[in-house]
C-alpha cells in the first residue's frame, strides 16, 4: 500500500539522530512545502525514515534530483535507464559490502550532501542500518581536543574504500584511482546550512591527519574513528521493504550490519552532490 499524502508527522527516534516522517508518498509530485519540510527535517535529525513508499527507479531519482545535482558511482552497478540509482546486492558479490562506520563518498572534492537509500530486498532478518551524528560526536570531546582538531585537515583515498582486489577490473579500478586523487578535508566541518560543527573523519576513507606524525595521526584517527561510533550517537534502523531512509551525509555516518549471510539483500541509493566541506578557520 502506498503512502499517504497529507500533513507531514514527525516521530524522533533517539536523541542524537533519527525521526520517522510520515504522510509523504515520494512518488507523487512534491510541493514545495512539503520539500522544504523535509529538508527542515533532515536538517534537524539527520536521518529521516519514510515507509511503505512505492517508488520506481526513476522516482526515486526524481525525488533526489530535487535536492541537488546526482553523483554517478564510478564502480557500482546501477539501473539500466537510471544511471544515478545505483544497486547495493551482496548477492552479486556474495560478500557483505558497506560493513563499517562510514561517510559516502568523502574522497571526492564536493562530497555527498545526501544519500537516499530504498530497501528492495531483505533477508528474513538482520541486514540492520545505523548512523551515527558527528555533531553530537564532537561536542562530546573535551574543549583543548576540539580545539586541536579544529586546526587540522586530513586526507580522504578512494583506495581505502575500494581497494583493487575486492572490486576487480584493475583497468577500470585504476581508471577511476586516475579521476579521483586523494583529497584533503578539514577534521573538523562547519555544516554549511546549521553552522554546526562535527567531526569529519570515517574509517571508510580518511587516511591521515596532515599535520601530524603518522603515528600520531594512526592514534588520533583511531580514536576519533572509535569514538564516532558510540551507540548513544547512534540510530539503528529494522528495514522493511519499501522502506527510504534519507541522511545528511555532511556529517554523519552509517553502518551496514552484515550478519544475515548467506541471505540476499538488494538497496537502491541516490546520491546527491554536496558542496567543499569549510573547517573552523577555512
Ligand atoms: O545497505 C545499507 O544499509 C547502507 C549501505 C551504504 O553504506 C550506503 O548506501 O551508502
Ligand atoms: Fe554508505
Amino acid at each position: 500500500m502506498a503512502a499517504v499524502q497529507g500533513p507531514i508527522v514527525i516521530k524522533q527516534l533517539a536523541p542524537a539522530i533519527g525521526a520517522i516522517i510520515e504522510g509523504v508518498d515520494l512518488a507523487k509530485p512534491m510541493d514545495q512545502e512539503t520539500q522544504d519540510q523535509i529538508t527542515e527535517a533532515l536538517l534537524t535529525y539527520k536521518v529521516i525514515f519514510f515507509q511503505k513508499q512505492d517508488m520506481t527507479p526513476q522516482q526515486h531519482r526524481d525525488f533526489a534530483k530535487r535536492f541537488g545535482e546526482l553523483h554517478i558511482h564510478p564502480f557500482y552497478p546501477n539501473v539500466d535507464d537510471a544511471p544515478e540509482i545505483i544497486i547495493l546486492d551482496t548477492h552479486a558479490k556474495n560478500i557483505p559490502d558497506n560493513d563499517n562506520w562510514h561517510t559516502d563518498v568523502t574522497c571526492i572534492k564536493t562530497p555527498p550532501m545526501g544519500s537516499i537509500l530504498m530497501a528492495r530486498m531483505l533477508p528474513p532478518c538482520g541486514g540492520d542500518t545505523s548512523w551515527s551524528c558527528n555533531i553530537t560526536a564532537y561536542n562530546a570531546l573535551s574543549a583543548p581536543l576540539q580545539k586541536l582538531l579544529d586546526g587540522l585537515t586530513a586526507f580522504h583515498d578512494f583506495r581505502k574504500s575500494f581497494p583493487v582486489e575486492r572490486y576487480g577490473n584493475e583497468e577500470k579500478w585504476a581508471e577511476a584511482v586516475k579521476n579521483t586523487p586523494p583529497t584533503v578535508h578539514p577534521v573538523v566541518r562547519v555544516h554549511p546550512v546549521t553552522g554546526k560543527k562535527g567531526l569529519f573523519v570515517n574509517s571508510g576513507f580518511t587516511t591521515r591527519i596532515v599535520e601530524l606524525t603518522k603515528g600520531e595521526s594512526d592514534l588520533l584517527l583511531e580514536y576519533l574513528f572509535a569514538h564516532s561510533g558510540r551507540p548513544e550517537f547512534t540510530v539503528r534502523w529494522r528495514w522493511s521493504v519499501g522502506d527510504v531512509a534519507f541522511w545528511d551525509n555532511r556529517l554523519t555516518q552509517h553502518y551496514a550490519l552484515a550478519d544475515y549471510m548467506p541471505h540476499r539483500r538488494i538497496m537502491n541509493r541516490a546520491t546527491v552532490l554536496g558542496d567543499v566541506p569549510k573547517g573552523p578557520l577555512s
